[in-house]
């Protein structure tokens, strides 16, 4: 599946829609063991979920959102089919989950690009699923570091962290995700799959348990004054940057 929402892949609830609806699609393809996540938008991944769905919309906007957000998170995370993540820009915040969750990261060597849940430095808090999915590929110490301060690592550093697996040079991305996609496939699907459904299931069965309370949670949370001014702030940061 290749990304191809310009200019940097924002996940807005049409684009979270389409890419639910298309895993849903290749899950019930028994003829589709893997997927392999990349982007067509050069030099980004994905830049996350688009702050303009959070800003200044209804109440029902932000709940129709949310449930957007977990949908996808809950099919990929989910997923029986063996996931790669190829890395090949930027990748801060919902772009970094989508990486997350995936089974295995290969990102581009390239130390302008950086990967990492930096929603600390929007003013906003990471929910528990994200938490715990960053938990599960770093551990707990690098994870509440990196939550605390809202890092996002350079590749280079993203690789020493384990937050990425590995680095190939951008040439060599996608050759490398499909020599990793063959690796991962020579096994069978049952035992693997199963042993996936092993490592993630009480992660999962968490957000399904809570799933109407995290949506009440970010309507009350991303409908403070205080957290609209940050996001508005936040995208004036990235625009004055711009220019
Ligand atoms: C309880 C709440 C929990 C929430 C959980 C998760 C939160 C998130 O995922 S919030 C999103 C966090 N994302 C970021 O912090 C990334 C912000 N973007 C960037 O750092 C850069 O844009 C990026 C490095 C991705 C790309 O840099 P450039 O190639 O230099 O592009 P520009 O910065 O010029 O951006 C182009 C254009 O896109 C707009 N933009 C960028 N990111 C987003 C976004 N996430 N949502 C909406 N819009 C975004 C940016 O403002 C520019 O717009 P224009 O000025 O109108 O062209």
């Amino acid at each position: 599946m290749k990304f191809k929402s310009p200019p940097v892949n924002s996940l807005s609830l049409e684009f979270l829609t389409e890419f639910s609806i298309g895993l849903e699609k290749l899950e019930n393809n028994r003829a589709c063991r893997g997927v392999i996540i990349t982007s067509a938008v050069p030099k980004i991944f994905s830049s996350g979920l688009d702050i303009t769905e959070m800003c200044g919309k209804s109440v029902e906007h932000y709940g129709e959102f949310w449930r957007a957000v977990q949908e996808m998170w809950l099919r990929l995370y989910g997923s029986n089919m063996v996931t790669v993540a190829a890395v090949n820009g930027s990748s801060p915040a919902g772009g970094c989950l989508i990486a997350l969750s995936c089974d295995y990261r290969i990102m581009a060597e390239n130390p302008k690009f950086s990967i990492g849940l930096n929603e600390a430095q929007l003013g906003i808090v990471a929910p528990f699923w994200f938490k715990d999915t960053f938990v599960n590929v770093v551990g707990h110490r690098i994870a509440e570091r990196s939550l605390q301060l809202g890092s996002l690592h350079p590749a280079p550093e993203a690789q020493r962290l384990g937050l990425v697996d590995e680095l190939v040079p951008e040439e060599k991305l996608m050759e490398k995700a499909a020599a990793v996609m063959a690796q991962w496939l020579a096994l069978p699907d049952h035992a693997r799959q199963l042993t996936k459904t092993m490592m993630r299931k009480a992660v999962l069965d968490r957000l399904v348990a809570h799933r109407e309370e995290d949506i009440k949670n970010f309507i009350t949370f991303v409908s403070k004054e205080s957290i609209q001014k940050s996001l508005r702030m936040y995208m004036e940061m990235l625009k004055k940057r711009k220019s």
